[in-house]
């Protein structure tokens, strides 16, 4: 295994373990305990390891932080990720809340997915949260028309579309997001690194909406 390959795994196995204890120490005193995790392909190996940790599993709630409107067995689809990937093995226990409806658009499942959503257990023991080259976490865009109103709504979610994303997309709000108890921003890569500390330097949240997160205690899990 290169030796990239191994740090990567070994980030995601910290952050499992982290993920593991958040929802144990909160499960001590509470009947369920919330999990949102973010999509795309940095997150494999943490779900993979944290499907096998030792978790009261059907006291967990996992949902998403943001997902492409899609079936849920489209290659895109983040759902698919997660059911392939953490609800298996031991957590296969768990309980997933999907962020997509059968309507054709999510502006038409919002409000469906948001009444879905206020059934959880918030807040969430733990957001894990990725980042895109162009500053991007869940769905909050930069070139996004929405993005103004993902940051300020007190709605839980807000349907987004995005010239640099080929599907239309729902993304939990920027006040949804910060309703946890602890925050993990995870990525893999010197470019991530260099937009983090790019992102760190500044306060320009629509350049750069990671920064939306940056305030708040967040546990950095990097690998190179
Ligand atoms: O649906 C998604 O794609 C994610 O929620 C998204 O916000 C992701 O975290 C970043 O795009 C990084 O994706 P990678 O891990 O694939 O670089």
């Amino acid at each position: 295994m290169k030796i990239t390959e191994s740090a990567r795994e070994q980030i995601g196995a910290q952050l499992a373990a982290a993920a593991a204890q958040a929802l144990t120490e909160d499960l001590a005193s509470q009947p369920r305990a919330l999990l949102v995790v973010s999509g795309g392909s940095t997150p494999l190996p943490f779900l993979r390891r944290l499907a096998e940790q030792p978790v009261a599993w059907s006291r967990v709630d996992v949902t998403l932080a943001d997902e492409r409107w899609v079936h849920e067995d489209h290659p895109d689809s983040n759902a698919r990720l997660v059911r392939e990937t953490l609800l298996t093995g031991r957590a296969v226990a768990a309980t997933f809340h999907s962020l997509t409806t059968t309507d054709s658009t999510p502006e038409q499942g919002a409000a469906t997915v948001a009444a879905r959503l206020a059934t959880l257990p918030w807040p969430a023991s733990l957001v894990v949260l990725g980042m895109g080259n162009d500053g991007h976490t869940a769905s909050l865009f930069p070139d996004s028309g929405e993005l103004s109103l993902a940051l300020s709504t007190d709605d839980s979610v807000v349907a987004v579309r995005a010239p640099s994303v080929p599907q239309p997309r729902i993304t939990l709000s920027a006040a949804r997001l910060h309703d946890a108890r602890r925050h993990a921003l995870h990525l893999v890569g010197d470019a991530k690194k260099a937009v983090l500390a790019q992102a760190l330097s500044g306060d320009d949240v629509r350049e750069l909406p990671i920064r939306a997160f940056l305030t708040c205690p967040l546990t950095l899990y990097w690998a190179p």
